[in-house]
């Protein structure tokens, strides 16, 4: 970092808010030690617990409690951190708050201790996301893979292949200079090695972050159909048929309604859309576009039908499900089928899940249920296998860099370098946003380390 601003104190209550068996104040920042020392009124010695009582302005005692002293670097966030451990109770812990603010700290933004980590150096991006992460997992499983981003699995991953584009960027830079000469002269066979070898790398990260992705969101899954084959009245059976444990997300749209819903410990979202049919006023229209853009992020497709005509509705919905990576398909209103419901001709679905149901008498919704548990643990299970969380953030700076490294492999193929340099350049960026840690001198600093070339 190069002179970076001197830093004020800041100080949160550390511990959830509410009664608990202990509290804990916490400060950061050059004055944390004369603060602490000033209420604990004692000296505190780096890395020991101190009994102490904890005192106001007057000399009372607010509390009594451990005072804890971390001298810069070796804290959470690099800088000298104090904490004051009190009794868990919210008027206690204000009372403390307010008498290290008095002092000359001032209260923390959210997620400020995190981001002062990640300005000493003590956490890189994708690791502080994975601090926020461990602490809102749902589940165990996507715990223990915030825990692996967070000590840095996919932060080394991501640097190991920003390694090798900039490798790859060292090499064309060069070339660029001695443009008369062809590429293969310049050691192009070496250079196209090199860009296979970063594209396989990239193609098993954006598969490990995406997996990381779903396992950190839940499985998403879209329910689409055409218009009143009781997408809605499904969604409804499906939460409430467990209503304590469904979360209202709140729909972000007029058109879209999310639902959470919690099957065995594995989270699922649903997400109710517009039906999708030809036509329609401007509004409907708008509706089915956003539906369409929301399959685009769906890891599933419920496909909901009328089950006296499965095929009409179909074909309405196919060109807009085909991407999903799954479907489940659901035919519903079989209490509208006098006889066997598994008699009507099934439109072609391949060999895909199919579901038989009725919205309105509850039948088939148990081996609904069923499915989409299987489902959901499935994925988590194929995300939690070694995996780390990621973020949407991470798989579309991924996706950037898939696009820009194979558009620099094109325009080497045809000798523009320049182009392919620029191309390069932006893959490797869009891989410094996920660590937030490249940046344009470094690359600099690198070319002429590494090429010497007496100028
Ligand atoms: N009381 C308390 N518990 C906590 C935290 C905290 O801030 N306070 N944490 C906050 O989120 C987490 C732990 N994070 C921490 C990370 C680094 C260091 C630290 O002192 N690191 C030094 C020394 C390392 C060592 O002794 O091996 C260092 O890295 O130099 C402390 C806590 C969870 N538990
Ligand atoms: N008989 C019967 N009627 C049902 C069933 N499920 C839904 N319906 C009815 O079908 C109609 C449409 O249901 P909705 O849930 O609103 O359908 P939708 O697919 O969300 O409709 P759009 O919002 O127009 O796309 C309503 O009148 C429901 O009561 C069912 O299983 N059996």
């Amino acid at each position: 970092m190069t002179d970076a601003p001197a830093r004020d104190t800041i100080a949160a209550v550390a511990t959830a808010p509410g009664a608990g068996g202990v509290g804990i104040v916490r400060l950061s920042g050059p004055r944390a030690q004369q603060i602490g020392e000033t209420v604990a009124a004692r000296r505190l010695r780096p890395r020991h617990a101190h009994y102490a009582r904890f005192l106001d302005a007057d000399g009372a005692a607010i509390d009594d409690g451990i005072a804890l002293y971390f001298a810069a670097p070796a804290s959470y966030t690099g800088e000298d951190v104090v904490e004051l451990h009190g009794h868990g109770g919210p008027a206690v812990l204000e009372e403390l708050l307010a008498r290290v603010c008095a002092l000359g700290a001032r209260r923390a933004r959210p997620g400020e201790f995190s981001e002062r980590a990640f300005l000493e150096g003590r956490l890189d991006l994708a690791q502080a996301e994975a601090v926020a992460d461990l602490i809102a997992a749902a589940d165990v499983r996507a715990a223990r893979a915030a825990r692996r981003a967070l000590d840095g699995e996919f932060s080394r991953r991501v640097e190991a292949l920003a390694g090798d584009l900039l490798a790859i960027r060292i090499h064309v830079e060069a070339a660029i200079d001695f443009a008369d000469e062809p590429l293969d002269t310049l050691g192009g066979a070496a250079l196209r090695q090199r860009f296979v070898a970063a594209s396989t790398a990239l193609d098993a990260l954006l598969a490990a972050a995406e997996r990381g992705r779903r396992l950190r969101d839940g499985l998403h899954a879209v329910i689409v159909g055409p218009p009143n084959a009781g997408k809605s009245s499904l969604l409804n059976a499906l939460a409430g048929s467990d209503r304590a444990i469904v979360t209202d997300i709140a729909g972000t749209t007029r058109d879209l309604l999310h639902e959470t819903v919690k099957l065995d410990g594995v989270e699922l979202t649903l997400v109710d859309t517009a039906g999708l049919r030809e036509g329609g006023d401007a509004i409907e229209r708008e509706g089915m576009r956003r539906a369409v853009g929301e399959l685009q992020r769906a890891d599933l497709a419920i496909v909901v039908l009328d089950a006296r005509d499965p095929d009409s509705g179909l074909a309405s919905v196919a060109e807009a499900i085909a991407q999903v990576p799954a479907r489940l398909y659901v035919y519903n209103k079989i209490d509208l089928i006098e006889s066997d419901y598994a008699s009507p001709t099934p439109a072609d679905i391949g060999g895909e899940d199919r579901v038989f149901v009725s919205a309105r008498s509850g039948a088939g919704l148990d081996a609904l249920h069923a499915r989409l548990r299987a489902l959901a643990q499935g994925d988590a299970a194929d995300a939690a296998d070694g995996a780390f969380t990621a973020r949407a953030r991470h798989v579309d700076a991924l996706l950037r860099a898939r696009e820009e490294l194979d558009d620099a492999r094109a325009q080497l193929d045809h000798e523009m370098l320049d182009l392919a340099a620029e191309s390069l350049r932006q893959a490797h960026e869009a891989l410094g946003e996920i660590t937030g840690r490249v940046r344009a001198d470094d690359l600099l600093g690198h070319i002429f380390s590494n090429f010497c070339i007496g100028k």
